[in-house]
């Protein structure tokens, strides 16, 4: 079940939508009232503003007031229609351009981005002379011209939301194409777009009626606020008022729509956060060894797309109910090394190994989602992104035991409802109802950590798990993960670049300098400092120690 955030109404969103649905309203009644007035023609030719005509009449004696508020019914309708095509193709392409393979996605970028440099109305006369002159025809020219905005849009917001942790977890667990864009793209794209149909909105009605303004668009005897602009072009000097009419419709849906469009923006959510991780399968090399432990890295090697080595085949294993510690400076490679075993590598890395393996499942086989779910989990380090702030915990959280365990939604919130409790948080159910940013980061994290439990995973990956988090609640969260430890068998890798979390947690360490381990320790002999490279000296050293001096 998803929630409504509630909209917050500032000053430009009230004036807006007062303004937009003020003038739709006395268009569509005053068009409806004065339709017949608006063409018929009277003896009173030409004539100044009167307490009988309010704008006039124009050279055929036909009211201007009726004639403007007709048109702008025509403008409206078609304004309406061609930001709805616009904005449905663009969304659908921008999306879908982000859930296609990566050599499409670039092209397809890459024309989007070509489309956009080609001004709208520019691209809208030359289709409109290529269609033909008529309202259907400008509105298709508007609405194709429209379309490269927005699809670039929701391209550059797909890109981003893709990367984000919760979208790499839903990718993790297998939750299906379809599902990952109605349930987490465009609940955290609604603001934007709408943003963006405002103005779209804002920007058809005026290319439409510069359209019919040159003659092609609506065609006489139909008005639209084009065509009554174009019919008072030869009286511009001699009766001014005669583009009063439509040049105050035009500014009065224009402005409205625009300031819907700021007051959206200034509503939108201040919390939208990112983290760059990502997404791309692990081409494989060659096969395997045998070893009793349940995960099993062997000669691990990353590399880049120019052939550069980051990671130079590296080989370790974590035993059951073992935390294996990856530390080492920035850079080093450990969240490398820790995304190749979930198959989660950034585009343009790949990574091969003669043995990847966690739990019964060989990663150099490209499992399927639902296998690897099983496999690996992740524990991010910033509480902040792991979870859409769109959806309430109890979606998320539930989310791999009903993708993959084919749980009930009721079944999965009682088994996720325990987990909780697990990680010691008080009030479960309370924490189901409530959304991502109501929760502190400690809550966030102990909630992840249950997340990762669900799916009973033969590997838990820790990156850097509390580094965001302040002190005692850091303590707290390592705490849950030695008690995992301790109760199950799950094998642990746990990232760190700080030794003295390291030092605290694991029952063994691995030092990595430049994609290479350069030492491993048993935790006792870390615990004794008892270490031989210089380099885990030098780490060893950087912990920071609370010395009193007198
Ligand atoms: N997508 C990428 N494309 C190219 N190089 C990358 C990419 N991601 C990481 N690298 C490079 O790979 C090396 C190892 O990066 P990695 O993120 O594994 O380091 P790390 O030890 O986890 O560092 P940190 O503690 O800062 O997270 C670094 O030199 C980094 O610049």
């Amino acid at each position: 079940m998803t929630r409504t955030r509630r909209l917050r109404w500032n000053p430009a969103l009230v004036a807006g939508t007062v303004l937009l649905s003020a003038t739709a309203l006395v268009v569509l009644v005053a068009s409806f009232v004065l339709g017949e007035d608006a063409h018929a023609l009277s003896a009173q030719a030409g004539q100044g503003p009167s307490g009988e005509h309010w704008l006039g009449t124009d050279d055929l004696g036909r009211d201007l007031l009726a004639r403007s508020l007709v048109g702008a019914r025509a403008s409206l309708f078609m304004a309406l229609i061609a930001t709805g095509i616009s904005m449905f193709l663009g969304v659908l392409i921008g999306a879908a351009v982000w859930t296609a393979p990566r050599r499409l996605r670039e092209f397809a970028l890459r024309i989007v981005e070509i489309s956009v440099s080609y001004p709208e109305l520019l691209v809208a006369v030359v289709l409109a002379a290529i269609l033909g002159s008529g309202p259907w025809q400008v509105v298709v020219a508007v609405s194709v011209a429209n379309i490269p905005v927005t699809a670039r849009l929701t391209a550059n917001l797909s890109g981003a939301i893709f990367q984000r942790d919760y979208v790499t977890t839903a990718r993790l667990v297998g939750v299906p194409r379809r599902a990952l864009i109605s349930r987490h793209l465009m609940p955290n794209m609604a603001e934007p777009l709408l943003i963006q149909l405002a103005a779209s909105f804002s920007t058809g009605l005026v290319a439409m009626s510069a359209l019919s303004f040159v003659g092609l668009g609506v065609q006489t005897p139909d008005i639209d606020l084009g065509r009554l602009l174009a019919d008072a072009l030869p009286a511009i000097y001699s009766r001014p008022v005669e583009v009063v009419g439509p040049t105050m419709m035009i500014l009065l849906m224009s402005i409205g729509a625009m300031l819907v469009g700021d007051g959206l923006a200034a509503a939108a959510d201040p919390r939208v956060t990112r983290r760059p991780a990502s997404t791309r399968p692990v081409p494989t090399r060659s096969k395997d060894v045998g070893s009793a432990a349940p995960v099993v890295v062997r000669d691990l090697v990353v590399s880049r797309a120019d052939g550069t080595d980051l990671v130079h085949g590296i080989s370790f294993e974590i035993g059951r109910g073992e935390i294996l510690g990856l530390v080492g400076e920035s850079g080093s490679g450990k969240s490398l090394t820790a995304l190749s075993l979930a198959r989660l590598l950034p585009d343009g890395l790949t990574a091969s190994a003669t043995a990847l393996r966690a739990g019964s499942v060989d990663l150099l086989d490209r499992p399927a989602r639902a296998e690897l779910a099983d496999a690996v989990a992740m524990i991010y380090q910033d509480p902040g992104t792991t979870f859409n702030p769109a959806l309430r915990m109890g979606t998320q959280l539930t989310e791999v035991l009903r993708v993959h365990r084919g749980k009930s939604a009721k079944q999965a919130r009682e088994i996720i409802a325990g987990l909780l409790a697990g990680v010691h948080i008080t009030d479960p159910p309370r924490l189901l109802r409530s959304h991502p940013y109501e929760l502190s980061g400690g809550m966030r994290q102990r909630a992840m950590i249950a997340a990762a439990l669900a799916a009973e995973p033969a590997l838990l990956v820790a990156d850097e798990p509390t580094t965001a988090l302040d002190v005692t609640v850091a303590a707290g969260i390592l705490t849950e993960l030695a008690r995992i430890r301790d109760e199950t068998d799950t094998a642990m890798l746990f990232i760190s670049h700080d030794l003295g979390v390291v030092t605290e947690l694991c029952d063994r360490v691995l030092v990595m300098k430049d994609g290479v381990i350069v030492e491993e320790l048993t935790g006792e002999a870390l615990r004794a400092g008892q270490v031989s490279e210089p380099y885990t000296r030098m780490l060893l050293d950087a912990v920071p120690t609370l010395a009193v001096t007198s």
